[in-house]
C-alpha cells in the first residue's frame, strides 16, 4: 500500500483543534510534533488512493475557518509528501517509544516489551495514535503529574475529554475506586474503550458520551478536564454539582496567555487555585471549592 504524510504546520493553541479535523476527515491518528513553538507540526498518513485532492482545499478552509472560534491556526499550512509503501507503519512505530512521565507512571506503546525500572512503576499501555492523549503533548503530561500529585487513593474521579482515556487509566493505577470517563467524540470513545481494555480496566472505568458534564449525577473527589479554554470556560460554572465538598478540580490544555481569564472564571464560581505547574507555555491548575467549605 502506498502512504502518504500530511503535515498540517499551526500554532500550540490549535493543537488540539487542527487533531480534532484530522480525525474528522478519516485519519487514523495524529501524531505531534511541538519541538518549534511557533510552528507545531500535526502529522498524519494517508493512503495515496484517498480522495486528496478534495481533502486538501477542505482541510485548509477547516483549519482558516478555526478563527471563527478565536483560535490562531497560523501558519496554518498543510504539506503532502508521498512516503511509499508501509513505511508509515515503521513512522508510526519509530515515533511513539515509551515516556516515563513520572516516578510511578509510564507510558508504553502497545507493540513494545519494557520492563519497569522499579516495582512502582505503573505501565499505561496504548495503542497511540488514535486519540488525542499519547503523552506526546505536554499538556497530557501536566495532568498526570497533577494527578499524581493529587491523588492518595480510594477516590472517586471524573475525567471529561477522556480522549485516548489516559487520564483514567492514570487514575486508576493511582488507587481512584471509581472512575467516570465521557467525551463528545465517538473516535475518542471507541480509542478510549480499545486503551482501557489493553490495560485490563473494562470493568473499573465508566465510559459515557456526554457533552461536559450535563447530566451527570455523580458527585466525586476530583474531577479532571485537560480540554481546550473554550469548553474549560462552561465547564468551570456547571462542575460544583459534581464535586464532594472537599473536592478537588485539576484544569489543564491551559496556554499561557489564557491563564488569567480561566483562573477569573474559577474565582468567579467559587474556586480557589491552590497549585499551578508549568511545561513551557502551558499551565494546569489544581483548585477546590470555597463555597462548600
Ligand atoms: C486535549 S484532548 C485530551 C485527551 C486526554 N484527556 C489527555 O489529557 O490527553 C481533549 C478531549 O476533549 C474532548 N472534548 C472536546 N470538547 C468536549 C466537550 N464539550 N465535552 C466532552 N469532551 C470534549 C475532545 O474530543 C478530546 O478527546
Amino acid at each position: 500500500m502506498d502512504w502518504n504524510e500530511l503535515v498540517i504546520v499551526t500554532s500550540n493553541e490549535a493543537i488540539e483543534a487542527v487533531s480534532n479535523i484530522l480525525m474528522e476527515e478519516g485519519a487514523g491518528g495524529v501524531q505531534i510534533d511541538d519541538q518549534d513553538p511557533q510552528a507545531v507540526r500535526v502529522i498524519t498518513y494517508f493512503t495515496a488512493d484517498s480522495p486528496l485532492n478534495e481533502l486538501l482545499p477542505k482541510l485548509k478552509e477547516k483549519v482558516h475557518g478555526l478563527k471563527k472560534y478565536g483560535i490562531n491556526p497560523e501558519p496554518g499550512q498543510v504539506f503532502l509528501t508521498n512516503i511509499g509503501t508501509d513505511t508509515w507503519r515503521d513512522k508510526w512505530k519509530e515515533y511513539y517509544q515509551p515516556i516515563r512521565v513520572t516516578r510511578y507512571l509510564t507510558i508504553v506503546p502497545q507493540w513494545i516489551e519494557y520492563e519497569p525500572q522499579h516495582p512502582d512503576e505503573q505501565l499505561i499501555v496504548l495503542d497511540p495514535g488514535r486519540s488525542f492523549g499519547t503523552g506526546d503533548h505536554p499538556t497530557t503530561r501536566l495532568t498526570l503529574h497533577a494527578l499524581e500529585a493529587t491523588m492518595l487513593g480510594g477516590e472517586t474521579v471524573i475525567d471529561v475529554g477522556t480522549g485516548s482515556g489516559i487520564l483514567s487509566i492514570a487514575a486508576r493505577y493511582l488507587g481512584a475506586q471509581q472512575i467516570v470517563a465521557s467525551d463528545v467524540a465517538d473516535e475518542a470513545l471507541a480509542a478510549a474503550a480499545t486503551n482501557i481494555a489493553l490495560n485490563g480496566m473494562t470493568d473499573d472505568i465508566v465510559l459515557e458520551k456526554r457533552d461536559l458534564v450535563h447530566g451527570l449525577d455523580l458527585q466525586a473527589d476530583i474531577v479532571v478536564a485537560n480540554i481546550l479554554p473554550e469548553f474549560l470556560l462552561p465547564l468551570i460554572p456547571q462542575v460544583h454539582k459534581n464535586l464532594r465538598p472537599t473536592g478537588k478540580l485539576i484544569l489543564s490544555g491551559i496556554i499561557m496567555e489564557k491563564e488569567n481569564e480561566i483562573v477569573t472564571a474559577l474565582n468567579a464560581a467559587g474556586f480557589q487555585v491552590e497549585e499551578k505547574i508549568t511545561d513551557g507555555k502551558w499551565l494546569a491548575l489544581v483548585a477546590h471549592n470555597t463555597l462548600n467549605s
